[in-house]
């Protein structure tokens, strides 16, 4: 009886240990509730397989899919990129090179001065050069801007030429005003706008600082930005001065060019002291060694003394760290000779070295450039064709000549 209860207890353990290995066994082979997401042959197998949504909704691909080989949830899943937003673009662009700007635009200015070149060939052409007809030469330069003086002065010399000449061809005459003009504009001057830096009193480099002044309205600002954008082209660092600080766009509308090559514009507060926004400028374009540092100035003529003050003391205090080495009188060529009279005031308040005429591609007449280098003794450096941002050129003596009278 023993005997058969120690076999039923026997019996009864061997029966519970084989039981409970199958549970076990069962158990290990449902694994971890996340294996079998992780070996889903969906989720991998297509090319087009997205994310997760992609998975449970393509149940065929597990019929398409390659058999899920050992090791290879390994390898990358092969899954289009979700769309990412694009960097923007970088906001600094590109300038045109300057070179040849006043060919390339020649067509334009051509446009603008219909009157001039034209009529007096047309003039020269007649077969007879009497009393009357010399007349209507000088005044078509008087009405083209180009001033009393020097429209006397050529008017001489085409009379005294055209009698040493006797025949008239057309190229002949051509040839004889193209000599004149350029004469009268002169070839000489060193219309290069003053890039060269000067040197600190303890040695070190400084940058070239110029001033851009000019009344408001006659595209100082714009006239700023198109210039650092002409030397940034040229491969030059620039920094700008915002000094303009009574039109509170003026500073804004700086900084929108400025940012567009890359130039940095140091700004003060709206209605603050000019002067003080120039010597931050120099202050900085100094301690980032910049190349040029530009300052555009306000330019309300509402009393000269006004006027004289605040530019005389923007030069003074940015002169405590750098030489001023070019003052660029901005004007606007389609105001004629009350462009001439403002050229006087601004020249008597500060010592401008060079011409910036802007608006040559409206109505403005190409004689102005005459009469202005003549009133003031100073090259015209610079003339805005348009309001594009590339459309400053330097100036080129020859080709506005050619610009005159080719059309
Ligand atoms: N057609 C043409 N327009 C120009 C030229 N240069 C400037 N302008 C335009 O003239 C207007 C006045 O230019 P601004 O640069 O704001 O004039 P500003 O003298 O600086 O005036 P403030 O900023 O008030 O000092 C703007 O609409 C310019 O786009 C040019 O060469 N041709």
């Amino acid at each position: 009886m023993e005997i058969l209860i120690l076999a039923v207890v026997i019996a009864v353990v061997v029966l519970g240990t084989v039981s409970g290995l199958v549970i076990t066994g069962r158990r290990r082979k449902a694994g971890p509730p996340d294996e079998g997401t992780a070996t889903r042959p969906g989720a991998t197998a297509g090319p087009t397989a997205g994310p997760r949504d992609q998975e449970s909704a393509a149940p065929t691909d597990t019929a398409t899919a390659p058999p899920h080989a050992p090791g290879a949830s390994a390898e990358p899943p092969v899954v289009e990129p979700a769309p990412v937003a694009e960097p923007e673009a970088p906001a600094v662009e590109t300038p045109a090179p300057t070179e040849g700007r006043l060919v390339r635009l020649r067509a334009r200015l051509a446009r603008s001065q219909s009157s001039l070149g034209k009529g007096l060939l047309t003039l020269l052409s007649r077969e007879n050069l009497d009393e009357e007809t010399w007349e209507e030469i000088e005044d078509t330069l008087l009405r083209a801007d180009v001033g009393v003086g020097p429209t006397q002065e050529l008017v001489e010399r085409l009379r005294e030429r055209v009698r040493v000449l006797g025949t008239r061809t057309p190229e002949d005459l051509r040839a004889l005003l193209r000599e004149e003009l350029l004469e009268l504009v002169t070839t000489e001057a060193d219309r290069a706008v003053n890039t060269a830096g000067g040197v600190s009193a303890t040695g070190d480099e400084l940058p070239a600082i110029a001033l851009v002044v000019g009344v408001n309205g006659t595209g100082k600002t714009t006239t700023t930005g198109k210039l650092a954008r002409v030397l940034v082209a040229d491969g030059r660092s620039v920094v700008l001065g915002a000094a303009d600080t009574f039109r509170a766009a003026a500073a804004d509308q700086l900084e929108t060019w400025g940012s567009r090559v890359g130039a940095r514009t140091v700004r003060g507060p709206e209605g603050g002291d000019p002067a003080s926004v120039a010597f931050q400028a120099v202050k900085e374009g100094i301690q980032e060694a910049a190349d040029v540092v530009l300052v555009d100035t306000a330019g309300r003529l509402h009393t000269k003394t006004g006027l004289m003050d605040e530019l005389g003391k923007v030069k003074r205090v940015v002169e405590k760290q750098a030489p001023v080495g070019e003052v660029l009188l901005v004007l606007d060529a389609t105001t004629g000779q009350n462009g001439l009279v403002q050229a006087r005031v601004f020249a008597e308040v500060v010592d401008v070295t060079g011409v910036v005429l802007t608006k040559l591609d409206g109505t403005a007449k190409g004689g102005i450039v005459i009469a202005v280098q003549r009133e003031l003794g100073v090259p015209v450096k610079l003339v805005g064709l348009g309001e594009g941002p590339d459309d400053l050129a330097p100036f080129e003596a020859e080709a506005f000549v050619d610009a005159l009278i080719d059309q």
